[in-house]
């Protein structure tokens, strides 16, 4: 990799899964290196397609992917020497002590000696498992395991770490741990983050860039105050008494339309979203359209603009209702991610996952 060049490019992937599910449909992502970004979607958009692609343990149907300065495609075993992975479920060995996988992963690297066992003890007192270092992992809090599955993934000092969904099934208080770990992280020298993330506060917090993804794509993409600040003004929500049908929903936005202090107005449920340059001073001109239309209104707020309206604006619906809707969206199965392949072959199908094959069946925690 050269100084400069950005540490993962990856354009047009396109990746159809066995019975028609078009996971990703002209991914493309650029994460220069020695930053942290985040690819935020909800469920089923696309983010684990992309991770796999990035980490050898797929391969998309046509695009590019350099990651590390090499050809992912091409060359997957330079690839897999030069990332660390850490996957949504624990790779970890749960009848085997902490350090004892910490060893056994450095191994698969080449590590050796001294030099293996320093490293294993590093890490452990990094990620503060000093005391437990030497007791099974079935005997982890989730928070523990979880730090220690970020710890498997950098024994072999990885240029490129993939954290997918970092946080999920963690209590608030892990979660938050884990934040400040993985910030951290992020100043070491060099090291470069992608991670995957359905949590905006995590995105919003942790990544330098992010890129909104949904439907196989990316929708929005650049810093959290950046995609922000493109949404001028305030978000005003109101909450209505009642669900509004779909011709009545049309009138209400016609109204406020016309009441020219606000803008954008979306509907979900009986929740109404709209933007307006001066939030405080929109809502009684808000109030009274909505009264003249009949409409009941239960509560109003104003704030300053989310990632939330920025997954808005650009993906048409809420951030919620997209992730409770989940892979139905694009697959029209309900089912949630495949059921993951002890292999290391991601696919349902697998049999066109062939690299993932010579992937050391405990590389950082790929694919399981
Ligand atoms: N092995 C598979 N076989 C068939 N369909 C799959 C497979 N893996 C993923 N999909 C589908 O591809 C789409 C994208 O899934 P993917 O897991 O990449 O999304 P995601 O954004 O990571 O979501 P999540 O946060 O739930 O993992 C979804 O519709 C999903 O159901």
């Amino acid at each position: 990799m050269t100084a400069h060049a950005p540490a993962v490019v990856a354009h047009d992937l396109i990746k159809t899964y066995p019975g028609g599910v078009r996971a990703l449909d002209g991914m493309a992502v650029t994460v220069e290196a020695g930053t942290v970004f985040g690819l935020l979607g909800p469920n089923g958009a696309g983010k684990s397609t992309t991770v796999k692609i990035l980490t050898t343990l797929a391969r998309p149907d046509s695009g590019a992917a350099v990651v590390a300065g090499h050809d992912a495609l091409r060359h997957p075993d330079r690839v897999r020497r030069a990332i660390g992975v850490v996957a949504q479920k624990s790779g970890a060995d749960p009848v085997a002590t902490g350090r004892e996988n910490l060893l056994l992963q450095g191994r698969l690297y080449g590590l050796r000696g001294a030099a293996l066992g320093k490293r294993a003890d590093e890490l452990l007192d990094r990620f503060d498992l000093t005391a437990a270092g030497r007791r099974m992992v079935k005997t982890y809090s989730g928070g523990m395991q979880r730090r220690l599955d970020v710890a498997l993934g950098l024994m072999h000092r990885p240029q490129v770490l993939f954290l997918d969904e970092p946080t999920t099934g963690l209590d608030p208080e892990a979660r938050t741990a884990m934040w400040e770990e993985i910030s951290r992280l992020a100043g070491d020298e060099g090291l470069t983050i992608l991670l995957t993330t359905h949590y905006l506060e995590e995105a919003d917090r942790l990544a330098e860039r992010i890129a909104i993804v949904d439907r196989g794509r990316v929708v929005a993409e650049g810093t959290p105050d950046g995609l922000k600040g493109e949404l001028r003004g305030d978000a005003v929500h109101v909450e209505l008494s009642r669900t509004p049908d779909e011709v009545d929903a049309r009138l209400l936005a016609t109204a406020l339309g016309e009441c020219a202090a606000v803008r954008e107005v979306t509907f979900d449920g009986r929740r109404l979203s709209a933007r307006a340059d001066d939030g405080p001073a929109a809502v009684p001109r808000v109030l009274t359209a909505l009264e003249q239309q009949g409409a009941a209104v239960a509560s109003v707020t104003v704030a300053r603009p989310s990632l939330d309206d920025v997954y808005l604006r650009y993906a048409g619906r809420r951030f919620s209702e997209a992730d409770t809707a989940g892979h139905q969206d694009n697959s029209g199965r309900t089912g949630g991610t495949a059921p993951a392949d002890p292999t290391g072959r991601t696919d349902a199908a697998g049999a066109h996952d062939d690299t993932a094959g010579n992937v050391p069946a405990r590389t950082s925690g790929g694919a399981r």
